[in-house]
């Protein structure tokens, strides 16, 4: 019999997703998101599929020790029929609620590849890719991808192969491979997909709020959303998301509860073999969305970018987030207009780790 989708923890309401973020969507992170109220699906990051690979043991821990009893997608990026069949045999031995392709990764190294984003260059190759991975895949069967390489040219074949090969549900970036991350998602095209493809799809890009996700969802029809960087700005998105559904009051953090969310970052993501200023590096990380609702001038993430050591760091936190009575300041909705994460999508670093994998020819 078919699976079908897992129910939402709410019946009845839009999915809402995390989105699959190299190195941000660890298992750490994972429980803080639980934490503030957990979205209805998970995605890891991707599992490299090449030639020699094995599952990543950090990246399986955040399926196998995930507390929030929320089903939990592995995602995988390559292009190798025997490895991509081999692989999702493997995770099949694991408590995954179905299996991923990453269609969308838009790093320059990782496309030339003809992996993520770079197999929408090749339709006819993708056709063998989703054919194998549906019939290696007992469980779900889900794609992640972006609406074309380019330009949108071949989206209507793009969506024709989903429906070839049965996808279980299908979330959609609304944008090119090459737009990156830049401007507006193209609304249209994922209503297209909703109009088109015989499975659910959620909406992804720019959910930066409940007032955006809504509007997307009236405009596009699509089953849920789909959130990555607003969730690390925003861990109560999803919580926020089931209050407005349910007719609730919604949560409104204030500048002390972002305080405290970053404690449980720093505590949760230190490993013990990293010094407290190592970790202040990693930390940016996420304090780069975070301070783009902390105040309209950028002050917070002018100066928290400039620390060096813990105690600089948490001395700046505490003077933007805390003292003088600023806990009790509401965090805002929606970033700042102006107000930049830089980098704002997968660092370098993380694309250098999978580049060179991919680089060895595999
Ligand atoms: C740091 C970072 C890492 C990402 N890693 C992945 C990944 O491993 N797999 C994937 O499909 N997309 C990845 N993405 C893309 C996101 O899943 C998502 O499609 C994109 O950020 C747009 O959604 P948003 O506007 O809600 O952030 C990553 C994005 C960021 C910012």
């Amino acid at each position: 019999m078919k699976p079908e989708l897992p129910q939402p923890l709410v019946a009845g309401q839009p999915i809402t997703a995390l989105a699959p973020m190299q190195d941000v969507t660890t298992l750490p992170f994972m429980r803080i998101v639980s934490d503030y109220g957990p979205p209805d699906y998970f995605f890891t990051e991707y599992f490299r599929v090449h030639d020699h690979s094995t599952l990543e043991s950090h990246i399986l821990a955040s399926i196998t020790e995930n507390p929030s009893g929320r089903p939990v997608f592995a995602q995988m990026i390559g292009e190798d029929l025997v490895h991509l069949d081999r692989t999702v045999h493997l995770l099949e031995q694991h408590p995954v609620a179905g299996v991923d392709i990453n269609l969308g990764c838009p790093a320059p190294k990782v496309y030339k590849k003809n992996v993520g984003g770079g197999l929408l260059r090749d339709l006819d190759h993708l056709d063998r890719v989703l054919e194998c991975l549906r019939k290696a895949v007992a469980g779900l069967f889900t794609v992640k991808m972006r609406v074309g390489f380019e330009n949108w040219d071949s989206y209507p074949e793009l969506l024709q192969l989903i429906n070839k090969h049965n996808a279980d549900l299908l979330s959609v970036h609304g944008r090119t491979v090459k737009e990156m991350y830049r401007g507006e998602p193209h609304y249209d095209l994922i209503r297209e997909a909703v109009e088109t493809v015989n499975c659910p799809v959620l909406a992804n890009g720019n959910i930066s709020s409940v007032t955006k996700g809504q509007a997307v969802l009236d405009s596009t029809g699509v089953a849920g959303l789909m959130i990555g960087r607003s969730a690390i700005r925003n861990p109560w998105i999803f919580r926020q998301f089931r209050e407005h559904f349910s007719g609730e009051p919604i949560f409104v953090p204030k500048l002390g509860d972002v305080r405290q969310y970053i404690e449980k970052l720093w505590k949760e993501t230190k490993k013990g073999d990293k010094t407290d200023d190592r970790h202040v590096s990693y930390m940016k990380k996420f304090l780069n969305f975070i301070g783009q609702s902390v105040d309209p001038d950028s002050l917070f993430l002018k100066e928290v970018r400039r620390t060096r050591t813990a105690v600089e760091f948490f001395a700046t936190c505490d003077k933007h987030l805390i003292n003088e009575g600023r806990a009790e300041l509401p965090f805002a909705d929606e970033p700042y207009e102006g107000v930049v994460a830089r980098p704002n999508h997968e660092t370098t670093r993380g694309v250098a780790k999978c580049s060179d994998l991919f680089a060895t020819g595999a």
